[in-house]
């Protein structure tokens, strides 16, 4: 597919110049050689590109500042909207799937049912609007899952939502209230505890400018961090059970730091104050909350110190470079994402009412959201790219991987271009480890990558050609005179080198093709689990599915799963209730989610090891 059909060679460098400038480090590591950056590398760095360039246009049009003529700046505009068209067929023509509640439905044509005026999202819309947002879409339902239509036709560069800054709740806001600087005087209290436990007590306070918004919130959350134990087990062995191990302990260690802090509030302000509001449950509700519907705001000129908090926080398309990882994650490369703070310039976690009503696809309208317009004081959502009225819009919340999606969001992306599998390399043993070492350092190397459904890294195979390497081909790498990154170095060192691959890649692929939850079937996952007599992981998500929908299973833990086995089955015609995302609380959709991302990493494991064979024989 030519993505980069701009005719004209000098607008064509410039488009060019800000795809470089917005790759990320993930999209630099998967890099096979320079010339590769004379082409966009995917839709996203490409969208970036041209929704800065809209950015550009939208500022400068009206007060042709610049230096450049209007003349030329509508015909630079007409190219890049057409390049946009060019670009994106298969977007304009809706052949773009969405994972709803259920099923996969293209997005194109199921349109949004605007939600009751009269509900909580339908009072919280009014009370936004009123509040001076300017809103281009409306709240509406697609297929069981809640998100935002467009209320009109969308065309690139305009806005599709601006938010004034008095509405965003963020550090500086909750330091702005009297309950906030009642926290504030705690000491210790990390910005990341500072906004939760602001959350857990404000979302109880009827007369809280933010009121409606917290109501039109889902009342209980279902991302990987309150996953049941059971669920966690059935994907043993992959990195999301790595993944979703630590951050659940993470997060319950903070809670159980912040107990003593609790106790004292509830001491101190029992007039006020109720216990229900500081059990777990209601830590990992704010916790939830703020992982899967923050941003991170850059906030321009602002003086104070970069204030990074650990949320995750959806990134948009800004600034180049990278952004925090989340607690509990481990540093490899598919946690980087994002952008940073530019100088005079800080980045913090912020809520942003009604925009994070806006669902996530890879494939979206808006991917440069994220920096506070310093003269108008709001935060803009341009489109750079055609939504017709009543159909979903989607922002991006930066290429996200399904590992990340799944335990910080709780849903996956079914074939999600971002996709990745990690893969850690095993440290150099044996008498030549400390030169291997060496090298690797010089080099710039290390023992963490990942694969895609594309080639395989030139880190990776540089890597392993170091970690199998002669004594004699370690040092002509030490003196510079063989580059393992450059390709083979000699017939026998890429033999042991892609036998060292393949070997790590079946020891992912087999234990993963064992889980039940691979194996079920398209169906309903819950029941083909429950039919199986498969190993105890099945056993344990079958009796997980057979407990009572009303029991919180979030807690997780041997007691919280004995105790609830004994609950009746639930009768085949009385399927569970979704919520407003299309949860339910058997986990029915959560398992179907897991599913995906275990399908998603399956096919990156084939598909690198019909690389590594391919290499292997060329
Ligand atoms: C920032 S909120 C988006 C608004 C949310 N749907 C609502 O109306 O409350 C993020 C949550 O929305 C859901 N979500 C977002 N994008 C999704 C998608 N493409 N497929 C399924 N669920 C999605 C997930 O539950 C996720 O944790």
């Amino acid at each position: 597919m030519q993505l980069f059909d701009i005719s004209d060679e000098r607008k064509r460098a410039l488009l060019q110049q800000l795809g470089v400038l917005h790759s990320l480090s993930i999209e630099l590591y998967f890099l096979q050689d320079a010339s590769q950056l004379r082409q966009p590398l995917n839709l996203r760095n490409e969208a970036a590109a041209v929704s800065l360039l809209l950015g550009f246009f939208a500022e400068h049009h009206s007060d042709g500042e610049g230096g450049i003529d209007a003349r030329a700046q509508q015909a630079l505009l007409a190219e890049l909207l057409r390049h946009g068209r060019t670009l994106w067929p298969e977007l304009a023509s809706g052949n773009v799937t969405v994972s709803g509640s259920s099923s996969s439905s293209s997005a194109a044509t199921v349109r949004g049912e605007p939600v009751p005026a009269d509900s909580p999202a339908g009072q919280f819309e009014a009370w936004a609007v009123q509040q001076g947002v300017a809103a281009g879409i409306q709240i509406a339902s697609f297929d069981g899952l809640r998100g935002c239509a467009a209320s009109r036709n969308v065309a690139p560069g305009d806005l599709l939502l601006s938010i004034p800054s008095d509405l965003l709740i963020y550090q500086d806001s909750v330091l702005a209230t009297d309950l906030g600087r009642m926290l504030h005087a705690i000491p210790n209290l990390t910005v990341d505890n500072l906004l939760i436990i602001f959350t857990m007590i404000d979302r109880h306070d009827a007369d809280s400018q933010w009121a409606l918004y917290w109501r039109s919130l889902p009342h209980k959350y279902y991302t990987g961090l309150s996953f049941p134990q059971a669920l966690v087990d059935a994907l043993r062995g992959t990195a999301a059970h790595l993944e979703l191990t630590r951050a659940q302990a993470h997060l319950r260690q903070q809670f159980a730091a912040s107990k003593p802090l609790f106790d004292m509030l509830l001491t101190a302000y029992p007039q006020f104050l109720e216990a229900g509001w500081f059990d777990y449950d209601s830590y990992l509700w704010a916790a939830e909350l703020w992982y899967s519907y923050a941003f991170e705001i850059e906030f321009p000129d602002s003086s104070a110190a970069a204030d990074k908090g650990g949320f995750p926080a959806a990134v948009a398309d800004v600034v180049p470079v990278v952004t925090g990882s989340k607690p509990g994650a481990s540093t490899t490369s598919s946690s980087t994402s994002g952008s940073s703070a530019t100088t005079g310039s800080c980045c913090k976690p912020v809520m942003v009412p009604f925009a994070c009503h806006v669902n996530h696809s890879p494939w979206p309208h808006c991917v440069r959201y994220g920096r506070l317009n310093p003269t108008t004081r709001t935060l803009d959502f341009p489109a750079f790219r055609p939504c017709t009225k009543g159909q979903q819009v989607f922002i991006s919340y930066g290429p996200v991987p399904n590992l990340k999606l799944l335990c910080y969001y709780g849903f996956c992306v079914p074939s999600n271009p971002h996709d990745l599998v990690p893969l850690q390399l095993e440290p150099p043993e044996g008498p030549l480890q400390e030169q291997q070492a060496a090298v690797l350092e010089a080099q710039g190397l290390g023992l963490e990558h990942s694969l895609q459904d594309g080639p395989l890294s030139r880190q990776l195979l540089g890597c392993l050609r170091v970690v199998v390497a002669t004594a004699e081909e370690l040092e002509s790498m030490r003196k510079g005179t063989l580059d393992p990154m450059a390709g083979p170095i000699a017939a026998e060192n890429e033999e042991q080198a892609l036998h060292t691959l393949q070997a790590a890649l079946l020891g992912l692929l087999e234990p993963l093709e064992q889980l039940p939850l691979l194996a079920a079937g398209d169906g309903d996952v819950a029941e083909a689990l429950a039919g199986a007599n498969g190993n105890n992981a099945a056993e344990a998500v079958s009796g997980l599915l057979r407990l009572h929908p009303h029991q919180p299973a979030a807690d997780g833990g041997a007691d919280a799963s004995t105790a609830k086995q004994t609950a009746a089955p639930r009768p085949a015609d009385q399927q569970p209730q979704c919520n407003e995302n299309g949860f339910d609380a058997d986990w029915r959709t959560s398992l179907r989610f897991c599913q995906i991302y275990l399908r998603g990493q399956q096919y990156i494991l084939q598909q690198s090891l019909k690389e590594c064979q391919r290499l292997m024989h060329p």
